[in-house]
């Protein structure tokens, strides 16, 4: 191919396919998700999930609030607050993170517990830290483009709603909530995240990027999960050869 050839575009089409594509490193794949959803993680390893996650859940809105103080399109804003309202919860309803906490109990952990976020990991909290400083930093669209993980999440939900029940009786039907609000709102968050990406990364250069963004993105998905296994799995907490406790930060910026 010569390299004119090489340097074209996508069309929106084969773009939007190489986006979906990257599917296949998403952490729906990742072993202790599939240990979750086959049955095979013990109580400690969901609980530790659930508690880690909490940092995931109460960082995405604070994300979001980072793409809307960078863009200056406001009919872009109006649809982008919508997610900061479905997690912080708009006046008199319950949002995401409050959802979130009710799986925390539901799988026996306090509330308490949950929102001091001391079974945070810290390599849970870097990375989680990695996706709030790169929305930041980034223009909006490319932070747009890094919320695509999510085009793969209605599977992930999905996939938990259909077996944990089965396999982990001992876990409280009111922990299911938060993931079945998320089916239809993830769908709505992809076709609007979808639409800016596609508008915005129209060279073959500016392609590669949108692709590295999204790598980037699962990356954190994926490197959550790995300190988690260490952790939960492994039984290799940080510093556990020195001690068992637990003496790592629990974040500096509370
Ligand atoms: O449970 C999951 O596996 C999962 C994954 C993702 C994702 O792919 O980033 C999100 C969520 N859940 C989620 O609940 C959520 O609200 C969410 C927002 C975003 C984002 O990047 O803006 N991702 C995700």
């Amino acid at each position: 191919m010569s390299e004119l050839a090489s340097a074209l575009p996508l069309s929106r089409a084969e773009f939007e396919q190489a986006l979906r594509d990257k599917g296949r490193y998403y952490h729906i794949h990742h072993p202790y998700h599939v240990a979750m959803y086959e049955g095979r993680a013990s109580r400690r390893q969901i609980q530790g999930w659930v508690a880690n996650r909490y940092y995931y859940q109460v960082n995405i809105p604070v994300k979001d609030a980072a793409i809307l103080a960078n863009c200056r399109d406001r009919d872009v804003r109006r649809e982008w607050v919508q997610r900061i309202h479905d997690h912080d919860g708009a006046a008199g309803g319950e949002g995401g993170i409050e959802a979130w906490i009710r799986l925390g109990e539901a799988v026996g952990l306090s509330a308490g517990e949950i929102r001091s976020q001391e079974h945070v990991l810290p390599g849970v909290r870097f990375a989680v830290d990695a996706y709030v400083q790169f929305a930041r930093a980034a223009s909006w669209q490319e932070a747009a483009c890094s919320s695509l993980t999510e085009l793969f999440a209605p599977r992930i939900h999905q996939s938990r709603l259909d077996s944990w029940p089965r396999h982990y009786p001992w876990i409280g039907e009111d922990g299911y909530h938060y993931f079945r609000n998320r089916m239809g709102e993830a769908r709505r968050d992809v076709e609007h995240g979808l639409r800016i990406t596609l508008d915005h990364f129209t060279t073959h250069e500016a392609q590669q990027r949108a692709l590295d963004i999204l790598q980037f993105k699962l990356d954190i998905l994926w490197t959550m999960l790995d300190a988690m296994s260490m952790a939960y799995e492994l039984e290799r907490p940080p510093y556990h050869t020195v001690t068992d406790k637990g003496v790592w930060h629990r974040g500096l910026q509370q």
